[in-house]
C-alpha cells in the first residue's frame, strides 16, 4: 500500500507494538518501521515474534521481539524494565493484542467473561499505565493507539469482548484528560472485519454475510488499519485524543452481527 507519509516521520522513535507478530500488529510495526520507527514487538509466544522480527529486520528495520503477556501486571513491567535498561524505550504504545471466542451469553461462563475482560480491558490498561508512568517520570511526551472492535451497534455473541472494548473506549477518553498535561495523546481505531489469520475463530459464512450488508462491501486489510494508526500517532494528528476512530467499511452502520 501506497503511503501518504514521509519516510522518516517517525525517526527517532520506539514504537512499541503489542500483538506485533501477527496479522493487524504485524502490519502497524511494519508501516511504522518503514517511517522510520525502531520497533518493538511484544507477545506470548517468542517463536512467532522472533520469525516476524527477522522478516521485518530483512526489510531494513530495527526490531526487537520482546516476551510480554499483557494479562499479568509483573510480565508488563518487566518489559517496560528491559526495555529502557537495553535503550528500547518507547515513544509510542499501540495496544493491538486482544481477542475474544464466540458464545451466547447466556452461555459464557464466569471465567470465561473474566479472561476476554482480562485481556482486553485490563491489560490494555496495565501497558497504557506502564507506558506513562515511564514517560511522565522522565517528563517525556508519548502518544497511545488502542485497537479496538467495530461495538457501536452491540455485537450480539461477543458479549465479554463488546463490554470490554466499550471499556477501552472509554479509557482512551478518560486517560487523555488525565494525561494531556504530560504531552501523552491517547486515542482508538475501531476496525470492521479484517482480512488476518485471526478470523479463522470465526464461522465464514457469518462473516460474509456481515460484508455483504456493508457500504464498502469488502474485508479491511491490515494494512488500512496500519495507516490509521501512523496518523493517529504522529505529529499531524497533535491536537487529536480521547477519540475512536471507525475504520470498518461502514459497519458502525449495519453492525458486527448479521444474524440480528
Ligand atoms: C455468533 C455470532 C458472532 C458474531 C460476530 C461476527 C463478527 C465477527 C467479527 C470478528 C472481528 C474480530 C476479530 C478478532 O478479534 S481477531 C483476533 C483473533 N484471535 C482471537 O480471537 C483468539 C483470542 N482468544 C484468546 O486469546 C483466548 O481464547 C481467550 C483470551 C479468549 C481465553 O484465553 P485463556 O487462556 O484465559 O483461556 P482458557 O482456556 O484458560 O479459558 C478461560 C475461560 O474461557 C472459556 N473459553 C475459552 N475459549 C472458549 C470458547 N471458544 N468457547 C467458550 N468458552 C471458552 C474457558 O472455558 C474458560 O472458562 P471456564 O474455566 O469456566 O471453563
Ligand atoms: N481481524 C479482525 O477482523 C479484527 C481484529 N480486531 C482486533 O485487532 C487485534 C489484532 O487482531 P488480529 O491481527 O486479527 O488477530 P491475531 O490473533 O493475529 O492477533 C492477536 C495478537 O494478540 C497477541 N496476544 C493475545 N493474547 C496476548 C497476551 N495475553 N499478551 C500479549 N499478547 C497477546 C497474540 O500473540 P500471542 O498469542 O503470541 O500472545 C497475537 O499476536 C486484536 O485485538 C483483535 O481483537 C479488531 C477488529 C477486527
Amino acid at each position: 500500500m501506497m503511503s501518504i507519509f514521509a519516510k522518516d516521520l517517525f525517526k527517532g522513535q520506539v514504537a512499541l507494538v503489542t500483538g506485533g507478530g501477527t496479522g493487524i500488529g504485524f502490519a502497524i510495526a511494519r508501516t511504522l518501521g518503514q517511517l522510520g520507527a525502531r520497533v518493538v514487538i511484544a507477545a506470548r509466544a517468542l517463536d512467532k515474534l522472533e520469525s516476524a522480527a527477522e522478516q521485518l529486520t530483512a526489510g531494513g528495520m530495527a526490531v526487537l521481539a520482546a516476551e510480554v503477556n499483557i494479562r499479568d501486571a509483573e510480565s508488563v513491567n518487566a518489559l517496560f524494565a528491559r526495555l529502557e535498561s537495553e535503550g528500547w524505550q518507547p515513544d509510542l504504545l499501540v495496544n493491538n493484542a486482544g481477542g475474544q471466542f464466540t458464545s451466547p451469553a447466556l452461555s459464557m461462563s464466569p471465567n470465561g467473561f473474566r479472561a476476554v475482560v482480562d485481556l482486553n480491558l485490563q491489560g490494555t490498561f496495565q501497558m497504557s499505565q506502564a507506558f506513562a508512568r515511564q514517560r511522565i517520570s522522565q517528563a517525556r511526551p508519548g502518544s497511545i493507539v488502542n485497537i479496538v472492535l467495530c461495538l457501536e451497534q452491540g455485537i450480539p455473541g461477543m458479549a465479554h469482548a463488546a463490554a470490554a472494548r466499550a471499556g477501552v473506549v472509554n479509557l482512551t477518553k478518560t486517560l487523555s484528560w488525565e494525561w494531556a498535561e504530560h504531552g501523552i495523546r491517547v486515542n482508538a481505531v475501531a476496525p470492521g472485519t479484517i482480512a488476518t489469520s485471526g478470523l479463522e475463530n470465526y464461522d465464514a459464512d457469518n462473516l460474509q454475510a456481515g460484508i455483504d450488508r456493508l457500504p464498502i462491501r469488502r474485508m479491511g486489510q491490515s494494512e488500512e488499519v496500519a495507516e490509521a494508526v501512523a496518523y493517529l500517532a504522529s505529529p499531524a494528528a497533535s491536537f487529536i485524543t480521547g477519540i475512536t476512530l471507525p475504520l470498518d467499511g461502514g459497519e458502525h452502520m449495519t453492525g458486527a452481527n448479521p444474524q440480528r
